[in-house]
């Protein structure tokens, strides 16, 4: 993904975009990304998947790890019910503040708490915050944190039975020690939605969702 993609994109939204609506915000950076240059969000095609995962999980406590430009917490969001908490990280200040903006025209403000930090240092601040746990946790972040992340969720008391963490990029550009670690652990159940990389039909990826069974 190109270096500058999260101005340009910004650049696009605040000329083309319809304020307040937030399918119209997901339909224009998905248009922007397929047409002009794509970027690092889940896109479309996972993101019918993560929407169908939403959906059935019908959660109200909800993490994110990794806002970008903040695509899929406006999908994620979008399907909430209305007294669900909802929190994104976000650990680049810049990336974090066209999310902010981005989040803020689609009109979500009251529906999305952002933390800008690294994930390993905003996890062990939940607790403190409120949380008891999390119903669903969507990890769209660096590859390299996604099991330290998981392991520290669980340490930290955040996962209870029939949370479900859903993981983006498991095949392109893969998270090998994540998904071995979820498959041979006996605390989860995990299940494998085979699909496409965003905006790129010709290259594999996948969706991994694994359930807490503590
Ligand atoms: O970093 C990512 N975080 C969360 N989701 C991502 C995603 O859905 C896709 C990509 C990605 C896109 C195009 C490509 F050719 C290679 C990878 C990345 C990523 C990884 C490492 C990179 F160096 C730069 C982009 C991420
Ligand atoms: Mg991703």
């Amino acid at each position: 993904t190109a270096e500058g993609f999260h101005l340009r994109l910004l650049e696009h939204v605040r000329k083309t975009v319809k304020p307040g609506d937030a399918s119209n915000m997901i339909a224009t950076i998905d248009n922007y990304c397929y047409t002009v240059e794509s970027g690092m969000n889940v896109g479309d095609v996972k993101g019918k998947i993560l929407d169908d995962i939403v959906l059935e999980t019908n959660p109200t406590t909800v993490l994110e790890l990794g806002t970008f430009c903040g695509y899929s917490a406006l999908r994620i969001a979008r399907n909430l019910p209305e007294n669900s908490r909802f929190f994104t990280v976000e650990f680049n200040p810049e990336h974090a503040a066209v999310a902010k903006e981005i989040i803020h025209t689609a009109g979500m403000d009251d529906k999305i708490q952002m933390l800008i930090g690294p994930s390993q240092e905003m996890i062990p601040q939940f607790k403190g915050m409120g949380v008891s746990h999390f119903d669903l946790v969507f990890v769209d972040h660096e590859k390299d944190l996604y099991k330290p992340d998981v392991i520290l969720l669980e340490k930290e008391g955040l996962l209870k039975k029939g949370s479900v963490i859903v993981a983006d990029n498991v095949v392109y550009p893969g998270s090998p020690d994540y998904i071995d670690y979820v498959r041979n652990n006996p605390k989860f159940k995990s299940t494998n939605y085979m699909s496409e990389l965003e905006y790129h039909k010709d290259v594999v990826d996948a969706i991994e969702k694994s359930i807490y069974i503590g």
